[in-house]
């Protein structure tokens, strides 16, 4: 599970976050939808610890990420919004290398890795360099990297962005199966489209603030439309930086 409670986040004179709370359940997708400079990534850094808010929490499973940090990483897996691979290291030394930072050792290591590799369906480019991987490898070796300590949650800022069609579908299907798995996935978008296909609760933000939470059909009910797309429109006054 994953909480922000009360978040307040200045950069000089920009109130990037203001009093922005939301609650992220397992067993399901939540989706972060805000045009851009809405505070997405924003929120998603200070919730993993990476970014310290001037007011309000970030609580995975309820460990406050600003108080113990080690604790609140256990049970959080991250695909960043900007990710490289290390080029020279093949998938199972960068995936190794990411079990490493979570403190997994030997044989306890070799099983996680095994374990993902198997999960990811990615055996079969293991143990080759990641130069002249596909884009749809690349997001494989992500993924593996953010899940090789089996966190309970995962967070993702804007996974789709610059994936081709075919590593988009990939994508939203490994999201599927977590989710079955009773997974909490949360994950930050400007694509409309994306939101309502895949989110069971789709947070709209919008200058730091949430300005409607429900499913993507709650929205449209509660603002009286029928397409997504006006929904948003109706809640946050335009539909400026968002991808339809
Ligand atoms: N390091 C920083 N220094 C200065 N301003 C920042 C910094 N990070 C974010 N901001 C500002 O805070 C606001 C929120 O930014 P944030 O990146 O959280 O938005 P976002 O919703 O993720 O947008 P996008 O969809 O464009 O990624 C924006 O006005 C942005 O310019």
């Amino acid at each position: 599970m994953l909480q922000v409670n009360n978040l307040v986040k200045h950069f000089g004179d920009i109130k990037a976050l203001d009093d922005l709370s939301f609650l992220a359940e397992d067993g399901q997708i939540t989706g972060i939808l805000g045009p851009n400079g809405a505070g997405k990534t924003t929120a998603l850094r200070v919730l993993y610890g990476l970014l310290e808010a001037e007011e309000g929490t970030g609580l995975i499973n309820g460990v406050d990420s600003q108080v113990s940090p080690q604790l609140a990483r256990k049970e959080i897996g991250i695909f960043p919004d900007k990710f490289g691979l290390y080029e020279r290291l093949t998938a199972r030394e960068q995936i190794s290398y990411f079990a490493g930072l979570h403190g997994l050792k030997g044989k306890e290591k070799e099983q996680a890795l095994d374990d993902v590799i198997e999960k990811l369906d990615i055996a079969d480019i293991a143990d080759r360099r990641c130069e002249g991987f596909s884009q749809g490898q690349r997001m494989k070796v992500i993924i593996a990297q953010a899940l090789v300590h089996q966190p309970q949650n995962l967070i993702l800022d804007e996974p789709t962005r610059g994936l081709d069609v075919m590593s988009t579908r990939i994508l939203r299907e490994i999201l599927l199966e977590l989710k079955q798995q009773g997974k909490c996935i949360l994950f930050s978008s400007h694509v409309m489209q994306e939101v309502a296909a895949l989110c069971d609760k789709v947070i709209v933000v919008a200058n730091g603030k949430v300005a409607a939470v429900g499913t993507p059909q709650e929205l449209c009910e509660r603002t009286g439309k029928t397409e997504f797309e006006d929904a948003f429109v109706a809640l946050i006054g335009s539909d400026e930086g968002i991808a339809a």
